[in-house]
């Protein structure tokens, strides 16, 4: 009996220290299977070493990430070497990336060459999340795209639509014309003059020309391939000659900045305040005399002429280009929106930027441009912060977000069967929401994102109220080549050339 007893109680008490040991282990081992098994976005088989890299040969980024995003789903795990990309591919799944979990990607990951040509991380578009990001980001809103500027803009803007214009009447009858190399100069000229008061543009006197420089700078903003492979990254770049490029575009692009930043100094105790340009009021806000608000470093006034020479150029450029692309394959299209530009403005010596309010269609038919060719095709990449959930799946910090806005502006499910069709007036019904993404959104959206499209609208007001525009001889409209190339912003591979006829009011 004795020893029964003191069996039984051995028992118990191995039994109850047991389920204690059991309950202790339980929530130990449902935190660790969270931690070591989250459950991932599903993910294309990888490959050792490159990862998923292997299906992006043979076609543009944004192209080849929506075909597969047909078979993964919305949300999809992709990995480049060993860095983890989540693509993004639906209206859904985008907002809850841009909206709902703003504040954990509003990040921008690190990448060497971002780090070298910013200044180390001292710009708004390509530098991590960070109090001094946003101080930028506060500065460029209020002193370059704020309503302070917005008058001088206008003013810049229209004389230089009146030169674009005087060339264009007096040019060759029945010869195309460069439309790439025509907006170019049109929107250089312009936010050179407002933001540097010159329009820069002489070349350097050796080194490559400008647009070489800035096109080389965006092309490396977007990443290298080092990036993606941490041990061996420096020795590939190195290999490739990536690493001696990214040293000649920074001194090209540094030395072009430093000489517009001299020029200014060298004239500012001349200039009056109304005559002002950007550069010098970046000046000021650097001086000693600036006790209010935050005082910029020389590298900071550096960084924000980089943004304002990669941002607000190409991307406006490109959208004039791929706009007047499909006005001229559509000649629907493009009659119907010189009737309304003509109709409502009437004969007179110069459209006034007031008279682009009555233009709805012209507003539809550069909404449509954004929607089938949304500038950044995958915008700019957003770092996610810390462990969320996007659509039911984990995300981890450290994943580099891509929205694919070229693949959701063309999605049928969303657009309809026309979604390939460059249709104005879908507009006239639809109300967008995350529908299409060309500026981004949350708090890393483009600062731009109301100023820049009237740009886009009074430069195509003019055009299509001086001129009729044909495609050249032997090139059918539909047939017009519409091949797309480039990373960070989506370019026309072949340069739109078109022939403009002056409109003739009396016939
Ligand atoms: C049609 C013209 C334009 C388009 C389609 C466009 C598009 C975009 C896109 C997609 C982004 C990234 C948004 C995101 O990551 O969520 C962006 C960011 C940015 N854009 Fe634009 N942009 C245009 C014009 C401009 C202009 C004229 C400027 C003037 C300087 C500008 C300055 C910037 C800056 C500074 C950022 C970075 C914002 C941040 O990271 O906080 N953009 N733009």
């Amino acid at each position: 009996m004795e020893i029964f007893s003191i069996f039984l109680s051995w028992l118990l008490t191995t039994a109850l220290v047991l389920f204690m040991f059991c309950m202790f282990l339980h929530p130990l081992r449902s935190n660790r299977s969270s931690i070591t098994a989250p459950k991932l976005p599903p993910n294309p088989p990888n490959l050792p070493i490159i990862g998923n890299l292997h299906k992006l040969i043979g076609k543009p980024r944004h192209q080849a990430l929506w075909q597969l995003s047909k078979e993964y789903g919305p949300v999809m795990l992709f990995y480049i070497g060993s860095k983890p990309y989540l693509i993004i591919s639906s209206p859904a799944m985008a907002k809850q990336v841009l909206k709902t979990q703003d504040h954990v990607f509003c990040s921008r990951p690190l990448s060497k060459a971002v780090k070298r040509l910013t200044y180390n991380y001292m710009d708004i578009a390509f530098s991590p999340h960070s109090d001094h990001q946003r101080e930028m980001r506060k500065i460029l809103v209020s002193e370059f795209l704020g309503p302070k500027r917005a008058r001088w803009f206008n003013h810049v803007l229209v004389t230089e639509i009146e030169t674009m214009v005087r060339a264009l009447g007096s040019h060759p009858p029945n010869v195309a014309v460069n439309l790439n190399k025509l907006f170019l100069a049109l929107v250089k000229g312009v936010v050179c003059k407002v933001a540097f008061g010159n329009n820069y543009r002489q070349q350097p006197n050796k080194g490559p020309s400008w647009e070489v420089v800035v096109d080389e700078g965006l092309e490396m903003l977007g990443g290298s391939l080092g990036d993606s492979f941490p041990w061996v990254g420096p020795f590939i770049d190195q290999v490739s000659g990536s690493t001696s490029m990214l040293e000649t575009c920074f001194t090209n692009l540094d030395t072009y900045i430093e000489s517009i930043i001299d020029d200014h100094k060298n004239q500012i105790a001349e200039v009056i305040d109304d005559e002002k340009d950007f550069v010098y009021t970046l000046l000021e806000l650097s001086s000693e005399d600036n006790t209010s608000g935050h005082r910029l470093t020389k590298e900071d006034i550096k960084a924000l002429i980089l943004d304002v020479l990669t941002g607000g150029v190409d991307t406006t450029v490109v959208t004039l280009e791929w706009a007047m692309s499909e006005i001229a394959r559509n000649v629907r299209v493009k009659q119907k929106l010189q009737t309304e530009i003509r109709n409502n403005t009437g004969r007179k010596p110069k459209i006034d930027v007031l008279d682009i309010t009555k233009l709805t269609y012209l507003k539809m038919a550069v909404k449509e441009t954004l929607r089938l060719h949304a500038p950044a095709p995958l915008m700019i990449p957003h770092e996610c912060m810390s462990h969320c959930q996007i659509g039911g799946y984990d995300v981890l910090p450290g994943t580099t977000a891509l929205i694919n806005a070229w693949g959701i502006g063309r999605d049928p499910s969303i657009w309809g069967e026309n979604a390939a069709e460059f249709y104005p007036e879908r507009f006239e019904k639809f109300e967008v929401d995350f529908e299409m993404v060309p500026f981004g959104g949350g708090r890393r959206s483009c600062p731009a994102m109301n100023t820049a499209p009237a740009t886009v609208e009074f430069v195509l007001a003019n055009l299509l109220y001086w001129f009729d525009w044909e495609v050249p001889d032997g090139v059918k409209n539909e047939d017009l080549n519409m091949q797309e190339e480039g990373t960070l912003v989506l370019r026309k591979k072949v340069p739109l050339c078109l022939v403009p006829t002056n409109y003739n009011w009396d016939d």
